[in-house]
Order: structure tokens, then sequence, then C-alpha cells
């Protein structure tokens, strides 16, 4: 709709725009102690509001961050959060000229890509965003579950201490860690005092604890407690959520699980959601105290932005080339044909093997989908038969792509 009109929101203006925010995805309005932390994490410039004459109708924000692709390289990322449109002002194109808008900065900021949580899947395609990263949560049956004594422990557990040193600590600790799977990315500065601020705020009750190995910290997880009995009853018990969790090897997981096996009194735990080929059963002395949360598993979703730096920073691994020919109507700058082979990618002019649009792209840029399967699912065209599995093979990631963060 044309009188629908975009711009950056000043900073006088970000309170009305997380508000609107809020309401849209059902939360109460922001608390003052809330709104002191949230406000530590907006980044000048990157929160746009969406107006109807001169009233605020919808908003859009993103966060500078990076992420990991296949091969190691770290492409600067859009992380896009924060986007809600008023409930009375719906289906009048305010998310489609904030969509663009967003793109349209990012790409002009340098990032090759765009990346968010969908709060549902049906609303983000059409901008060119396809699944990136699966997920899955995890539930275990605490009071019978136990590590399996044959898995080397690889460090110690330091519980840490209140708000202060948690901040303090934190982000060094999550650097330390690196960035073991392709999708994780740079956590801004601002995103601790968000996330992990909210966390030890006022009336809360998690806790960080951290698995140091020879060579620092190598894993931690935050966790939360809630009472699910009281004591009155035999069986007191206590459920405790995992909200986050990060190790850089199965024995510093391993570790993190016997800390979290040792907090007294609880009955289940629940884990944010896990990458999805992690051996969670095998963590266990008997497998089937551990079974995943039933809930969809698309994690990240991507827009790339700059399909040809984007594709030429992955890596491929040893196949036939293939040439993929990619429809962009956004950015038609992307549009065109790619020859991918295991020496890398470069633009081409050859007769292209597979045809797909940027978002199916997003898909298998990622490693988390086949060509074969796309292909048969009707989102690839084929032009040269076997040139699907040549794809499945160049495209390949050995581990499962998961990011991890929530924003
Ligand atoms: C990254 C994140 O922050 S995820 C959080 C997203 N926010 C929410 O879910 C909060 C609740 N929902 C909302 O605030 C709004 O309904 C929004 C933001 C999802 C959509 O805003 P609107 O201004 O109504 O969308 P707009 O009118 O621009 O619609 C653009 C297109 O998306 C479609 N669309 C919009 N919302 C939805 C939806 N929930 N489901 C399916 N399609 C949708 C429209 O039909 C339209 O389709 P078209 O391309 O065929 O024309």
């Amino acid at each position: 709709m044309t009188d629908i009109h975009v711009r950056v929101l000043r900073a006088d203006e970000h309170r009305q725009a997380l508000d609107l925010v809020y309401r849209a995805l059902h939360h109460s309005r922001s608390t003052d102690e809330e709104w002191t932390l949230r406000a530590k994490g907006h980044q000048e410039g990157r929160i746009l509001g969406a107006f109807l004459a001169d009233e605020l109708i919808g908003t859009a924000a993103a966060l500078t961050s990076d992420t990991t692709v296949p091969g190691g390289a770290r492409l600067p990322t859009a992380a896009v959060t924060g986007v809600g449109v008023r409930a009375d002002r719906r289906r009048r194109g305010a998310l489609r000229a904030l969509m663009h808008d967003q793109l349209r900065d990012a790409a002009q900021r340098g990032e090759a890509m765009a990346a968010l949580h969908a709060s549902e899947t049906s609303i983000y395609g059409r901008f060119g965003y396809g699944i990136g990263t699966h997920a899955r949560g995890v539930r275990v049956h605490a009071r019978h579950a136990a590590v399996r004594p044959d898995i080397p422990s690889s460090g110690e557990i330091r519980q840490l201490g209140g708000v202060t040193e948690v901040l303090a600590t934190m982000p060094e600790v999550y650097r330390r860690i690196g960035r073991p799977r392709v999708g994780m990315m740079e956590r801004p500065e601002g995103w601790w005092a968000i996330k992990y601020g909210r966390w030890f705020g006022a009336g809360d009750s998690h806790e960080v604890a951290v698995h140091e190995g020879t060579d620092g910290a190598s894993g931690f997880v935050c966790y939360r407690t809630q009472e699910i009995s009281d004591y009155a009853g035999p069986n007191f018990a206590a459920h405790l959520e995992v909200v986050d969790l990060h190790a850089n090897s199965l024995s510093a997981l391993a570790d993190l699980w016997r800390h979290l096996l040792a907090v007294d009194l609880v009955a289940t735990i629940e884990t944010h959601p896990r990458p999805l080929d992690e051996p969670y059963p095998l963590l266990f002395t008997d497998p089937r105290v551990c079974t995943a949360v039933p809930e969809s598993d698309d994690e990240i979703w991507y827009r790339l932005l700059d399909v040809p730096r984007a594709l030429a920073s992955r890596s491929y691994q040893d196949a036939e080339p293939v040439v993929i020919e990619v429809r962009d109507e956004l950015f038609p700058d992307n549009a065109g044909r790619y020859r991918l082979s295991a020496a890398g990618a470069d633009r081409t002019d050859a007769a292209a093997d597979l045809h797909c649009d940027v978002q199916t792209l997003a898909m298998l840029y990622f490693g988390s989908y086949r060509a074969s399967d796309l292909a048969e699912l009707g989102r690839i065209t084929i032009a040269e038969q076997g040139a699907a599995v040549r794809a499945d093979q160049l495209l390949r990631t050995e581990q499962a792509s998961w990011c991890g963060t929530g924003y």
C-alpha cells in the first residue's frame, strides 16, 4: 500500500516500538527495568518503523552479527528480530514495506545474509528466506538418568555468581568455545545484556555453569529451575529448563550433563533446541531416559543478500562440478548461473544443470536439505540427470547446521 512509509526510528521512539512488538507477540508491556536492559541492546539505525500518516503501525529490528558457513568462514549477517505490526493495521503491506527496506539496508551495509527465527513458517519465504538450520529440544527424566561413566571427563565445572560476574564472563566464554557448528553466530554485546540481563534480573532464578578444560572454557550451560510440586508430599520435585547450552566437544557436553543431573530434587530436564545429530541417548547409561521434544524443528531462516559472495565463501566437498541457475526477484544482481566445484564457486555462462530460487538456495547452502530431495519436491528444476546427486555431494556438511542462539 502506497501510503505506508518506512524510516529509521529515533532513540526516543524505540520503547514504543518494543511495546508494539510485545503486544503483537502477546507479551505484557515492558517494565522500566526491562526497558533499561533492552535499550543497551539497541543498535543505532537498525530499528525501522512503518508509519501510516504519522502513526507508528509496525516495526522490525536487526542486530549486526556474523554467521559461520560451511568451511568456517564468517559472513556478515543482519540478525532480524522484533518484527510486529499492530493488530488493527494488519494485511495492508506494513510488513512487506519493512522487510524490503530492511533487506536493502542490510545489503548496503555489506551484509551477505539476513537471518531470523520465524514466528510462523508461512510468512518469510515470500521475501526470499529459506530454512537453513534445524534444532529440537531434548527432555530427560532426571531421576532415572546417569551419564555413562566410561565417557571421559575433560574438565571442571565452575558455577558463576550474580549478574555482574555473568555479564563480565560470558561473552569471553562464548568466544573461547569457538564456533564448532555451521550456523553459529556472533552474539553482539547488547545481546548479552538483553538475554542474560533479563534471565538474571530481579525475581529470576537462572544459574550459569562453565566447563573449564585444560585450554580454558570449553562449554557452558544456563538454566533455571521451577517447583512443580510443594514440600508437603513425598514427591517434591522441580523442573529444570536449560535455556542456553554450548560445548565444543562431546566430553564437555557430558560433563555439563553430569552437573545438571547433580542438581538435587529435579524430576525432569528440558533443553532449548539442540542440533539434530547430537547423539543424546548415548550420553546416558539408559538411552531411553531422553526423548525429543515434539515441536517443529526449523531453527534459523536465512535470506542470501549477496549470492556470489556467499557461494564463494563456503567450502564444497569433493565431487564433479554442477552449474546452478538462481532466480531472485528482489535483488536481480544475484540472479544468474554459478558453477560449484570442490575448488569453489564462480559465475559462469555455461548451461545450467539445476534451477532454483534464492529461497531454495538458502536451504541448500547450509547443507540442511539435499538437492535431490528438493528436486523431487518440485523446488529445484533439473536440466541434467545426475546433477542433483552431484549437488548433494558438493553441498554436504559434516555435521548438522545449528545456530543455538535465540534473538
Ligand atoms: C523475526 C520475528 O520477529 S518473527 C515475529 C513476527 N511477528 C509476529 O508474528 C507478531 C504477530 N503478527 C504480526 O505482527 C503481523 O501479522 C505480521 C508482522 C506477521 C504481518 O504483518 P502485516 O503488515 O499484516 O503483513 P503484510 O500486510 O505486509 O503482508 C505481506 C504478505 O505476507 C502475508 N502474511 C502476513 N502475515 C502472515 C501470516 N501470519 N501468515 C501468513 N501470511 C502472512 C500477507 O498475506 C501478504 O501476502 P502477499 O505476499 O500474498 O501479499
